[in-house]
């Protein structure tokens, strides 16, 4: 039976004593990790902050990037290593705004996956189409190349541990959720190509996220889908009362 995991991306929002607060009101009432994994992908310069205060907690912290290089010439980047050093546990790669704004590729999610691991990190690696693509009828090529590319080379112990993220893009910040139908499809898509590719025990493993407009209100009926195992939300974990709700949900 996999454990639902379900993360509150928070992207570029909230000012440090914003974040302290979500942290303070939200650490204790996290249901046990042992029914749910509860994530907050926060900006990077509160994690050291975030990391302190969750401590002891049910609450793990996670970073939104990260660079697949060790250390060196790399202005503006922040290392495996260093996330690590921090105490956080996961972190989230290739996510689509960072591929569309920020250059991220296929190769460099893979690097950054093979980093992840090499420094004891969970990666949550994100996935998904275009609305042309989906209206061209190329979601399962897609979002089957990007799997394939994310997770090549890695061992299959790695792969178990992975957390898939498909977040069709037309459903980020948009309201608009795939149905769950729609997300179950991809998700189960998705274990079908890691068992081809890996193994069963593989595609039995790993955790698929349904990422895209979750909210308290959707989240039941998503996590009830035979192949997804958890969320990753943006907008709706902004609010600690909503994060908590969606946690709740991944609890059940
Ligand atoms: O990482 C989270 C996703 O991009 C979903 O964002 P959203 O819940 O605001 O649609």
């Amino acid at each position: 039976m996999r454990k639902n995991v379900i993360a509150g991306n928070w992207k570029m929002n909230k000012l440090l004593g914003e974040a302290v607060d979500f942290v303070e009101s939200t650490k204790n009432k996290i249901a046990s990790a042992e029914k749910v994994e509860a994530v907050v992908c926060a900006p990077f310069p509160y994690l050291p902050t975030l990391v302190e205060k969750a401590k002891g907690t049910d609450l793990a912290i996670a970073a939104q990037n990260m660079h697949f290089e060790e250390s060196g010439a790399f202005t503006g980047e922040v290392s495996p290593a260093m996330l690590k050093d921090l105490g956080v546990s996961y972190v989230v790669l290739g996510h689509s705004e960072r591929r569309e704004m920020f250059a991220e590729t296929d190769e460099t999610v893979n690097k950054k996956t093979h980093a992840a691991f090499k420094h004891g990190l969970i990666p949550i690696i994100c996935v998904g189409e275009t609305l042309e693509q989906r209206e061209a009828n190329e979601t399962m090529s897609i979002v089957e190349n990007q799997v394939k590319a994310a997770l090549a080379g890695l061992t299959e112990e790695q792969v178990n541990q992975t957390i898939v993220a498909y977040e069709p893009i037309w459903a980020i910040g948009t309201g608009k959720t795939a149905t769950s139908e729609q997300a179950n499809e991809v998700c189960t898509h998705i274990r079908k190509v890691i068992a081809a590719e890996v193994s069963s025990t593989a595609a039995d493993a790993v955790r698929i996220q349904y990422g895209g407009s979750v909210k308290p209100a959707n989240v039941d009926e998503l996590l009830s889908q035979s192949d997804i195992d958890g969320a990753l939300v943006g907008g709706a974990s902004l609010e600690a009362e909503s994060f908590l709700q969606l946690v709740e949900a991944g609890a059940k």
